[in-house]
């Protein structure tokens, strides 16, 4: 009763059947112009509401945080997680317990600090060796960016890199890719709307397959740690996760082995693709937009010198870099539809009832080109990010990383690798659309992080030398 409005659902499959399955967004803006910035679907005989534009998707999940911070226990990631770390974790103790930790502990390995840049720009390193090799070469560059992101993960949670070429590391990846296929493909969704099949050696049985060997895969290493830490000493996440539980021994804690597995695992899923997807798009709209990556590369050889290395602090005196950055979040728009909450009681919003359970979708990406909050809603323009006095200023309606309780966690670890990676290979190199490869192709794919398609990259070493003495 007083349910947002919304287009009529069909028996069984609510409104489903009204989405395109390769690209629903559209249908959403369309929902949007015809009920506005609320409006209700059923997924299956799941009701959802979604939320469209800054204004709607901030008065709900900032000034409502509490209502509407919660997780949907029906999905099947849910199921393969058993709703434990920090992702699928519904709105409670565990939950709280686990992102206060994870945010705690990314921030004393040096979120922010010089530490964390180490890690970072220790990957930068293999990036702009492997990039050297390529020159003269076209490359693919997804699968660098996808490990090198994976790597900084594995840095923070395992304590060292792989090697690119590491048999240990493919297989984690692999594994963890395959899994997210599964988790965000069309089998996942037949098992959250007919539960019945739920029984049936049906294609979505290898998600907990994956997982499990995922999860054992973890679990060596975690054996491995608990022999060889020392107290007081922690070496990474790990390390710092068993003695957590190590303190909280006396007490009713929801520390345990398989948390941390799923909270690891977590930070694999969620820092993986978003960060290297976006590496990808804005590498794309730089080598096709050679004037802005020629301004870049101004102000960043002027502000860096012959200085050895870019630090985080240098995006200050940086606001066309870091301009550019936020514009290649803003039209790469990775998690077009967050990742779903549920409200944690019954509620209201907009004057509408929303029952406990309600799925909530934030539409993030009708806010990142919402007309009327940015200057040039439908192209790529640093200007969107620049006041009249060439000031990098940050609009509201910039939330690709979501809003409120449940943020992204990685905001500050992403920011950190995007500004460090940009700026150390656009100094060292000039990015390059080679010229047989047609006209670049910036639609993005739809999935539950967007990207573009694959594209080859050339790069060509800017006058060794010319910028800074000591090159990688
Ligand atoms: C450009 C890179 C990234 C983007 C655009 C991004 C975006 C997002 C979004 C939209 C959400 C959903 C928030 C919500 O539920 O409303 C999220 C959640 C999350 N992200 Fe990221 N993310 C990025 C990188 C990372 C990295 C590097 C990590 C790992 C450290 C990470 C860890 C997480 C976790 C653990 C959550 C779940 C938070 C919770 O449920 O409390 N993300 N991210």
């Amino acid at each position: 009763k007083n349910f947002p409005p919304g287009p009529t659902p069909v028996p069984f499959f609510g409104n489903l059947l009204q989405l395109d399955r390769t690209n629903p967004l559209k249908d959403f803006d369309k929902f949007a112009q015809r009920y506005g910035s609320i409006y209700g679907l059923f997924i299956g005989s799941q009701p959802a509401v979604v939320l469209t534009g800054q204004k709607m998707i901030r008065e709900a999940l900032i000034t409502q945080a509490v209502e509407f911070a919660g997780r949907s226990d029906n999905m099947m990631v849910s199921h393969v997680t058993n709703s434990k770390g920090v992702i699928m974790a519904d709105y409670g103790e565990s939950w709280r317990e686990h992102r206060r930790f994870a945010l705690t502990t990314l921030r004393d390995f040096g979120l922010g600090k010089k530490s964390m840049e180490k890690r970072i720009l220790e990957e930068v390193k293999y990036i702009c060796s492997h990039l050297k090799e390529s020159v003269g070469k076209s490359i693919d560059p997804e699968h660098l960016y996808h490990q090198a992101a994976s790597n900084v993960i594995a840095s923070i949670i395992f304590g060292s890199r792989f090697n690119y070429q590491d048999e240990y590391f493919q297989i984690l990846i692999s594994s963890i890719e395959k899994l997210t296929k599964i988790i965000i493909g069309q089998w996942a969704m037949i098992y959250e709307i007919a539960p019945v099949l739920r029984i049936f050696p049906l294609p979505f049985c290898k998600a907990f397959q994956y997982y499990g060997e995922i999860k054992n895969h973890i679990l060596k290493v975690v054996d491995e740690h608990k022999k060889s830490r020392v107290t007081g000493e922690p070496r990474d996440l790990i390390d710092c996760y068993l003695e957590e539980i190590e303190k909280r021994a006396d007490q009713r804690t929801t520390f345990d082995d398989s948390q941390m597995v799923t909270l690891l695992f977590d930070l694999f899923a969620a820092g993986t693709e978003t960060t290297s997807n976006t590496l990808r798009t804005l590498t794309l709209y730089l080598m096709s937009h050679t004037h802005i990556q020629e301004q870049c590369q101004r102000e960043i050889d002027e502000v860096l010198g012959d200085r050895e290395h870019v630090t985080f602090e240098d995006r200050n005196a940086m606001p066309y870099v870091q301009a550019v950055i936020h514009e290649g979040q803003r039209v790469g728009d990775i998690a077009p539809l967050s990742l779903f909450h549920t409200a944690t009681t019954n509620t209201q919003l907009q004057g509408y009832n929303i029952p406990k359970g309600t799925i909530i979708i934030p539409y993030l990406s009708s806010a990142l080109r919402e007309k009327g909050q940015w200057k040039f809603p439908d192209e790529f323009n640093p200007q969107n990010f620049l006041n009249d006095k060439g000031e990098f200023v940050k609009p509201n309606a910039f939330m690709p990383f979501s809003a409120g309780s449940r943020v992204c966690l990685g905001e500050n670890l992403a920011r950190m690798e995007l500004f460090l990676i940009m700026v150390t290979v656009l100094r060292r190199f000039r990015l390059v659309w080679p010229e047989d490869a047609g006209e670049p192709d910036f639609k993005l794919i739809f999935g539950g992080t967007q990207s573009v398609k694959p594209y080859r990259l050339t790069v060509q070493l800017r006058t060794p030398g010319e910028t800074c003495k000591s090159v990688y």
